[in-house]
Formats: structure tokens, sequence, C-alpha cells
């Protein structure tokens, strides 16, 4: 039934805080195989949009539908057992576990339905030790298996982030600027491997970031929003070649890699 319909779609999306209109009249799509950027200066509404998208606030007009199923009053939690994941920041508690425990106690929690006590408390086992290298060696991380989260180099920090996420076996991941604070070499692995996965697990991505490179590099179609609205929607080229979007960006270079600016 599901396949013809979109991964996401968003129809009419508003939100409004006390008189400030973050968001307005937002409508866009996301497919399978899908790795599409939303970008826009501070305070366009990207972060509003994503809080919407995942039932962590509420619209104040419009839909979000998940494969035809509309989430728009949905819970957090609702969303996340339909397929929307999100990668966050791995809480203070993960990080004196090891690596490996981490994914495989997403596993437990989403195959299970819930966190169980033993899980909570370290006793793993061998419960989805197995699926959980499986996720290491796809994310490249399985060399840093046993180590202590907290003993990660940073890079790898954001990949287990993302090994995480894909723990929740989401059919549409959510990603707020997943390169941020990276080295450059590390952010372009971080892409790369982020586009593979969409290939390999025939999943959608949509992902904000404000590194340029990025997205005009690895974004399969980018959105632009400007003060709540969308200006421009298109291919990386397409969106960087449009007058709106360079007014929009004007004097700040953002466009342009260091070698193509003027
Ligand atoms: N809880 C809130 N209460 C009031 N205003 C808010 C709230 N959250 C966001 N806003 C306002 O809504 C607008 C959009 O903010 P939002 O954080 O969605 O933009 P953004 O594109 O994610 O920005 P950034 O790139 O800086 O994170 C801004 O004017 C912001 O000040």
């Amino acid at each position: 039934m599901s396949a013809q319909l979109p991964l996401l779609s968003v129809e009419s999306l508003s939100k409004s805080y006390q008189g400030v209109h973050a968001v307005r009249g937002v409508s866009f799509q996301v497919q399978r195989g899908e790795l599409l950027a939303m970008i826009g200066p501070n305070g366009a509404g990207k972060s509003s949009c994503f809080n919407m998208m995942n039932g962590q606030i509420r619209p104040s007009a419009g839909r979000v539908m998940i494969e035809g199923v509309d989430t728009t009053h949905y819970s957090p939690q609702k969303i996340f057992r339909l397929g929307v994941g999100r990668t966050f920041q791995i809480a203070e508690t993960y990080l004196s576990m090891t690596v490996r425990e981490n994914v495989q106690m997403v596993l437990q929690s989403h195959r299970k339905g819930g966190l169980s006590l033993s899980a909570f408390f370290g006793r793993l086992g061998a419960l989805y030790r197995d699926d959980a290298m499986a996720l290491l060696a796809l994310i490249g991380l399985d060399h840093q298996a046993e180590r202590l989260c907290r003993e990660l180099p940073y890079g790898d920090v954001k990949r287990l982030e993302l090994a995480i996420a894909l723990a929740g076996e989401p059919k549409l991941l959510l990603m707020d600027e997943p390169a941020a604070g990276m080295a450059a070499k590390e952010r372009v692995a971080l892409m790369e491997l982020t586009a593979k996965v969409v290939r390999e697990r025939h999943i959608g991505v949509l992902f904000t970031e404000h590194d340029m490179d990025i997205v005009f590099e690895h974004a399969t179609r980018v959105i632009v929003l400007n003060r709540g609205e969308i200006i421009a929607t298109g291919t990386p080229n397409a969106v960087r070649a449009d007058p709106q979007v360079q007014a929009v960006y004007l004097g700040s270079g953002a466009l342009y890699s260091h070698g193509e600016a003027h």
C-alpha cells in the first residue's frame, strides 16, 4: 500500500510562538532514497519544522503525514514507533557504557517495545550482540565496540550517534547538523556514510546543516527556508544558482566553496 505514498508529506505547516510566525505554510515531501537538506539562515524555522515532524511541538496549522498516516497530533514516542528517528547527542549516563552496549540497548528497547531494567543496568549479555556488531560494522565503528563512549574521539561519537539512531530502524531519519564541530575530513566521511546508509537501507534522511560545502556536495535535493517560508527547492546546483537564495546568503559567501568564490 505504502509503495506509492511519500515517506513524509508536510502540508501547509505553520507554527507561531506568541505572535512570532516561525513557520509559514511549508509544504514538501521526502521519498525513500533521498538525502534531503533543509537550509536557511539563523531563525529561518528549521528546528521548528523538525520539532513538528517528530512530535516535539504541535503545529499551529497544517499536517504531517508519514506514508499516508496523519501524525500531526501524535506523541514523539508514537511517531518514533512509526519509523521516524532523530539523531541526538549521547546522554551523559550512556557515556560510561561501551559503544556496543549503547547500540545493543537501543536495539533491545526498539525490538521489545521498551527498555528493560537489566538492559538499563548494563546486563545485556548476548542479546542482539550480533546485530549491534553488524550495525557498528556498517558505520565503521566495529573496531571501537568495546571502548567506553567517554573515551572516543569526537568524530567517533558523532558516528555512534548515527548508529544509535539507526538501531531504532527508522525509515525516515531527521538529523540536526550531523557534522557540527567535526574536522573537515571527518565531516565528509560522515556524510558519505550517511549517503551509503540511505542507499543500502533505502530510507529517507532529512538534515539541517550550516556548512554549505557539505550540503551542495552530499544532498540529493535541497529545501531553502527563509523567515519561515520555503523560497527554493531543487537539486543542489539549481538551488545554488537561484537568485532569491543568493540574495538571502549574499555577502556571507556561504554558497560557494573556497575554490569557486569570486
Ligand atoms: N519556543 C519559542 N518561543 C518563541 N519563539 C521561538 C521559539 N522557538 C523558536 N522561536 C523563534 O522562531 C523563529 C524560528 O526559529 P527556529 O529555531 O525554528 O529557526 P532555525 O532555522 O532552526 O534557526 P537556527 O539555525 O538558528 O537554529 C525564530 O525567530 C526564533 O526566535
